[in-house]
């Protein structure tokens, strides 16, 4: 290929867990949600999506790789990123109608309930973004490969605002406090050893959108409140307060999700467990030390600070033993410090059977997508 008439760019972009979730849609093509919601974005030290954009003149054919494997681009989602942002680009661009090969990795698993999705779709549509040469807030876009996906376009406190106008344009989301505000803030991923199939998020929220009555009291009742009583506690660092909005929210969802018919159950034995050691911890502390947080999976996603990582895994490490200790801990440096004789009282919880969890990653709070300019960092 004629090097002058190439453009490359790479990005790398995050992961989210909501504390206050996003579940329904009032637009199933445009992605549009009955309730806004409210995430902390995690550091792409140990969790991202990358993806290298190169168009040519010289491409024939678009083409998109994830993970090794081709993809098609017949995929409504995808398409409709792809027009929303040339949409938006100068006429004027010479590469504007240059077909493209895309490649994308995510360095954790995809589709395993880690939130891929949001990394991917927020990668995506950054690179384009550059590509393009867009300047605005493009979350709206992302939105629209997925969700979640416009609040990994921040990096820190992020607030996804449900909007007003029927066509989606002031449905984005906006970043309410850096990664720097509460630098103490830890977030430790319990990752569930199951197997079973879980039903999609996009198929079973819109199940519960037309079987639930409790959603409309849940979007339109609970999530405001919760939502402005969220942010203040963010703001102010009030552990206390945001622990038990992430704990009772997470709580809402899932009850919401039995209350949809057929039900989606997403929560098995482990995920309750650990809810109720969480529980049992922050009872023998006299406070909220640990708040946990469960999406369209087993997984429990535990928000806490830096101070109380060492004692709150010797109760994870003595409640649930892995089966195989290599690669069990990833991320931030975790120590294995012994459970104290009152903690384990405390618990009153039996010691669960060796391999519940296949691994744990320690991570926090950090950045927005970035571009990545050094040449050996493009995938193509
Ligand atoms: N890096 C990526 N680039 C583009 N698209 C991606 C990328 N990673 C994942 N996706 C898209 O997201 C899909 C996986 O989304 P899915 O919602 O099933 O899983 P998840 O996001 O990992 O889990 P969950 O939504 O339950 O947290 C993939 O099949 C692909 O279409
Ligand atoms: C439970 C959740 O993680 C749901 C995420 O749903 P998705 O963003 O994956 O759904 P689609 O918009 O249909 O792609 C809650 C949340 O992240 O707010």
């Amino acid at each position: 290929m004629d090097s002058s008439k190439v453009k490359v760019v790479t990005c790398i972009a995050p992961v989210n867990i909501a504390v206050i979730k996003y579940w329904g849609k009032s637009d199933e093509n445009l992605i549009i949600p009955i309730n806004d919601s409210l995430s902390g974005t995690l550091s792409m030290d140990f969790m991202c999506a990358k993806t290298t954009i190169i168009a040519s003149p010289e491409l024939q054919e678009n083409t998109f790789w994830l993970n090794g494997k081709e993809q098609s681009f017949n995929n409504k989602r995808l398409t409709n990123c792809l027009q929303e942002v040339k949409r938006l680009a100068s006429k004027s661009l010479p590469h504007l109608n240059w077909k493209f090969s895309i490649k994308s990795e995510n360095n954790f698993p995809t589709a395993a309930g880690l939130a891929s999705s949001a990394a991917g779709y927020a990668c995506l549509v950054s690179a384009l973004a550059k590509l393009y040469e867009i300047e605005d807030n493009v979350s709206f876009i992302a939105r629209m490969g997925s969700g979640s996906a416009c609040r990994s376009m921040y990096g820190g406190w992020v607030l996804w605002c449900k909007g007003s106008s029927p066509d989606g344009r002031d449905s984005i989301a906006k970043q309410i406090a850096p990664a720097s505000h509460w630098p103490e803030m830890r977030v430790l991923i319990l990752v569930v050893n199951d197997e079973r199939k879980k039903y999609s998020s996009t198929d079973a929220m819109k199940r519960s959108v037309e079987t639930s009555e409790l959603l409309k009291y849940r979007a339109n009742q609970i999530v405001p409140k919760m939502t402005k009583a969220c942010i203040e506690a963010i703001q102010k660092k009030d552990f206390e307060i945001f622990a038990e909005i992430t704990m009772k929210e997470s709580n809402s969802i899932h009850a919401i999700c039995q209350d949809t018919y057929p039900p989606c159950v997403y929560l098995n034995d482990t995920s309750h467990t650990v809810a109720n050691a969480v529980h049992a911890y922050n009872e023998f502390k006299s406070s909220n030390k640990v708040a946990y947080t469960y999406d369209a999976g087993p997984n429990a996603v535990l928000y806490l600070l830096d101070s109380s990582v060492d004692e709150f895994m010797s109760v994870i490490n003595y409640l649930f033993p892995p089966q195989d200790t290599a690669e069990y801990y990833k991320g931030l440096p975790l120590s294995s410090n012994q459970l104290s004789q009152d903690l384990k009282m405390a618990l009153n919880i039996p010691v669960q059977e060796p391999g519940c969890l296949k691994y744990i990653i320690h991570t926090k709070i950090g950045e927005g997508p970035k571009i990545l300019t050094d040449p050996q960092q493009h995938l193509l």
